[in-house]
């Protein structure tokens, strides 16, 4: 197992924070706030950072819905996806994420948009 993006991200503590601002972002942003009314944010905030951890090599299984049903009904854009990319961005930025380190993340995430946007 790789786990130097893991590592990079600031372990399981430092993807915790990232995603806990990521999600704070995100309602902050009236393009895609929208999405996150009624949501159970602990819920959501529990499993992004599960999936984040194993994508990025770390000691963590994610035990959530998968992508496609998670998104299904949302009517999430291209837009949006973007707009939740800049938060993301923003919170690595915040947690002093290394740039390399963020665009490698992002690369991965960006293989699910089929399963995401467009539903
Ligand atoms: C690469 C991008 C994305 C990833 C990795 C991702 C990941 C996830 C995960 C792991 C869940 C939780 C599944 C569960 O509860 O079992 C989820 C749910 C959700 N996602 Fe995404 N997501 C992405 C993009 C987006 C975008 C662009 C939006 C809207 C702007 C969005 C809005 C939501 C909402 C509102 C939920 C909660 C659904 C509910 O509980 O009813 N996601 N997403």
């Amino acid at each position: 197992r790789d786990d130097h993006l893991y590592n990079e991200l600031g372990g399981t503590a430092g993807i915790e924070q990232i995603v806990e601002d990521l999600l704070f972002n995100s309602i902050d942003d009236r393009r895609i706030r929208h999405h996150f009314e009624g949501v159970d944010m602990v819920r959501l905030h529990e499993k992004l950072s599960e999936q984040i951890c194993e994508l990025a090599g770390g000691p963590c299984v994610y035990t959530g819905d998968d992508m496609v049903k998670s998104h299904t009904g949302m009517g999430v854009t291209r837009g949006d996806f973007n707009a939740l990319v800049e938060a993301l961005q923003l919170a690595m930025d915040d947690n002093e994420v290394s740039v390399p380190a963020q665009n490698r993340l992002l690369a991965r995430l960006a293989s699910m948009y089929d399963e995401i946007v467009g539903l």
